[in-house]
């Protein structure tokens, strides 16, 4: 039974009634989250305006309170669209007692946050609460005990339409398909606006069962295109988030996917669930201060996605814990001095005996040597002296120590390194990459080359995490980065005073003074810092071990990212959602079982999604073809609506392929009826497609990652991933398939991204399963 609106007139008395019921309780629910917000407007407002009066501990308080109701206040605010969506009505409790409505008696409101009233009377519960689980999981035949399951479309705080399912096995013959049938084809079918949205109201089974999957372990999902894998992804870390609030709201979830402009287009989901808490990363930034840029070079991608990297960067740190060639002077104040050879070999050794990282085990190394020349200063003293007239050791020390000559010999033996400038030299440098890197070809290491200065790429970012786990903590003794560090202590400093003297001119003036130190105030700077919230301070920490991990479109994972990753979350708890067909990095997985066996060998569990809810019926099997026509094996989807169009293949003369997508655009432009259009090229007709579509559209045109809020966009087939548009045109399927080593991975995506119809454009052949 679907009501809507303008039937209205036609309704029944009755299904009338329970429209206008619906439209009071949803009225209601609006109410209790506008009184809400204004209470704790009022308590932010109350909790700013005590001032910075009181003690230091009182000020950090206040601090931490007005963060609390900011978070709070901004989840009510975020959770206005679609505030209910559901409703059950489940059998009466044996007793006969049934509670009131609402409440977990025998109907029960689902919306996005759980509501009471002022009487604490539970007036809606939380999609991810268990006494909701019901309205996504039960069928006719397992009815949970559910005898009806509504749902409420409601536009802005207007009640639409509801629609029911009876499920009571006299009442329905058959197994239903999809629960809320009108509502999900009414999601699937709108039109696409460049962000992602949620799927809480009309979540199916299938995809419930591995949102509320347990929280330990591995857990990796399969689905084709458009099965709802991000979606899930998404909903799953809200799910962790309540049902494991304690355990996570310290460690934190980290959300990995492949590219910013992906996480620009999923942005949004998270807080509209009213999770605020997750930190989001691309596989890019996933290092604290780096900004890696895709890799476009296939061969060094495959390379630096070896696992054995992780030894070559291991030797690379070795390496740097040179012996001499031969015994050194060192003059220390007009004192010649000799460091041996096996001095240093033994100051080494016992370095590396801490099993300290690099630049922490270097305090070992100099200790040592800095002994034995002293020792050795100390003798040639006392001996020059004509013995028995002692030398004071700790000024010897200190002159062995501060000597230029020591320091230069000891650095080139150990030098303190960052990541960065240690994976730099190694590309940079082929005599140290063919030291450190001994079973790479001589053709691999070349195409590791990299100039200094040119910027990061996504493959370097586990070979940096992988130095940074190795070298430790840069010590600030010595280098160019010391100065920096110095400069920005100094700048802290002066703020600090300034703040301070800012702070006690305060407290003057409210009748106290001389209450607060310099020490005081350091302190409530760090207690500042601890009242950040995990999210925070995780996605500032390369060494934070969350809770639990959540990557998308993981078959592009190389194993030194997967590595790096696994590192991330010591008690290996993960999601893990991708399509292997649609892998086309040159370093992702061929098989989940070969891409989870060096880390976590067999013990993970697998789970298949096998709806399609984007792509219509002709599309999606068109695209089957292709795959299957290149051998892949393919869980194919079966797809839940049939379009209006079938895909359409022109094949062009030469020449032709430009003039012909500008002839055919404004049609496609038309179709997509103010929806997203979206022209998919190859990387070496990026340019000059883009130009000629901004010829025609001008600033309607967004380019790739940047363009989404733009209804007209031009991208590469890699930037597409995980993105959906109503109207895709592919440009160049052959060439597609060319750029990936003859994948069709790349094709595979491009065709699978279209809501509604999807046109290809060929000048060149046409790959097999395409005619
Ligand atoms: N239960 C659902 N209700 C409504 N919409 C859904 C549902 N499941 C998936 N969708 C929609 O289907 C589309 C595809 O979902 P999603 O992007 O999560 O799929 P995917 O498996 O990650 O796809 P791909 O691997 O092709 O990138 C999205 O628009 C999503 O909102």
């Amino acid at each position: 039974m679907i009501l809507a609106e303008g039937e209205s007139m036609h309704e029944s008395t009755a299904v009338q009634l329970e429209a206008e019921l619906e439209r009071t309780y949803v009225a209601r629910l609006y109410n209790r989250l506008d009184e809400l917000r204004a209470e704790k407007e009022e308590q932010l407002k109350r909790v700013r305006g005590t001032g910075a009066v009181g003690t230091l501990q009182n000020v950090s308080e206040r601090d931490a309170f007005a963060t609390l109701y900011e978070d709070r206040l901004a989840q009510l605010n975020a959770v206005e669209d679609k505030l209910v969506f559901g409703r059950l009505d489940v059998d009466a409790p044996a007793d006969g007692d049934a509670p009131a409505r609402g409440d977990a008696g025998t109907t029960r409101y689902i919306g996005r946050i759980g509501m009471t009233d002022e009487e604490q009377t539970r007036l809606m519960i939380d999609w991810r609460a268990p006494e909701a689980a019901a309205f996504y999981q039960a069928t006719a035949l397992h009815r949970m005990g559910v005898r009806r399951r509504r749902h409420l479309m409601l536009q802005g705080r207007t009640v639409l339409g509801v629609e029911d399912e009876v499920l009571d096995s006299g009442l329905l013959a058959d197994e239903h398909g999809h629960q809320g049938e009108g509502a999900l084809m009414a999601a699937l079918s709108s039109k696409r606006t460049g962000r992602m949205h949620d799927i809480v109201s009309t979540i199916q089974a299938e995809q419930d069962r591995i949102i509320r999957a347990p929280l330990p372990g591995v857990l990796v999902v399969q689905g084709g295109p458009g099965t709802g894998k991000t979606a899930v992804a998404l909903h799953r870390a809200a799910f962790l988030l309540y049902e494991h609030r304690e355990r996570l709201k310290t460690a934190g979830v980290l959300l990995v996917g492949p590219s910013p402009s992906f996480m620009r287009y999923i942005e949004r989901v998270l807080p509209s669930l009213g999770e605020t808490g997750v930190v989001m990363s691309s596989l890019g930034q996933l290092m604290p201060g780096i900004h890696a840029v895709s890799e476009h070079n296939r061969e060094a991608a495959r390379v630096k996605g070896k696992l054995s990297m992780a030894k070559v960067v291991a030797r690379a740190v070795a390496n740097r814990q040179r012996l001499p060639a031969a015994d050194r002077r060192v003059v220390v104040e007009g004192t010649a001095l000799i460091l041996t050879r096996a001095q240093v070999r033994h100051a080494r050794d016992k370095a590396r005996g801490t099993h300290k990282p690099h630049n922490d085990a270097r305090q070992t190394f100099v200790k040592v040597l800095l002994r034995e020349l002293a020792n050795q200063m100390q003798e040639i003293l006392e001996e020059s002296s004509g013995g028995g007239n002692a030398a004071d050791r700790s000024y010897l020390l200190e002159d062995v120590r501060s000597a230029q000559d020591v320091r230069i010999a000891l650095n080139l033996c150990w030098m303190p390194m960052t990541p960065q400038r240690l994976i730099e030299e190694l590309y940079a440098r082929p005599d140290l990459l063919a030291a450190a890197a001994p079973q790479l070809s001589a053709a691999e290491r070349k195409v590791l080359y990299r100039a200094p200065g040119s910027p990061w790429t996504e493959s370097d970012v586990p070979l940096l995490d992988e130095a940074a786990e190795l070298l430790g903590e840069f010590n600030v003794s010595s280098g160019r980065e010391d100065a920096a560090q110095e400069a920005q202590l100094e700048r802290d400093v002066a703020n600090a005073e300034q703040t301070l003297r800012n702070v006690n001119e305060m407290l003057f003036n409210a009748g106290m003074d001389g209450l607060v130190e310099a020490s005081d105030l350091a302190a409530m700077n760090q207690e500042t810092a601890i009242s950040k919230t995990a999210a925070e301070r995780a996605a500032l920490d390369r060494d934070w071990a969350y809770g639990h991990v959540v990557v998308d479109e993981a078959q592009e994972l190389s194993p030194m990212q997967w590595r790096l990753l696994m590192r991330r979350c010591p008690l290996k708890s993960f999601t893990i959602v991708g399509d292997i067909a649609q892998s086309s990095s040159a370093a992702g997985a061929t098989s989940w079982a070969g891409a989870m066996e060096p880390f976590v060998r067999e013990r993970f569990t697998l789970e298949e999604l096998t709806v399609n809810y984007r792509t219509p019926t002709q599309i999606a099997e068109a695209a089957t073809r292709v795959a299957h026509a290149a051998g892949l094996t393919i869980s194919t989807p079966q797809a839940v609506r049939d379009g209006r169009w079938p895909p359409v293949i022109d094949r062009l003369a030469p020449g032709r392929l430009l003039p012909t997508l500008i002839e055919v655009l404004p049609g496609e432009v038309q179709i997509a009826d103010g929806g997203l259009l979206a022209v998919i090229v190859p990387e070496s007709k990026l340019d000059a497609a883009r130009a000629a579509v901004i010829g025609l559209y001008g600033k309607r045109v967004g380019r790739g990652s940047g363009g989404l809020s733009q209804d007209i966009v031009v991208l590469g087939a890699r930037e597409a991933k995980g993105l959906e548009f109503d109207v895709v045109v592919v440009l160049e399927p052959q060439e597609l398939v060319d750029e990936v080593d003859g994948t069709v991975g790349d094709l595979y995506v491009a065709m699978t991204r279209a809501t509604q119809r999807l046109r290809v454009l060929a000048e060149g052949g046409i790959p097999a399963g395409m005619e």
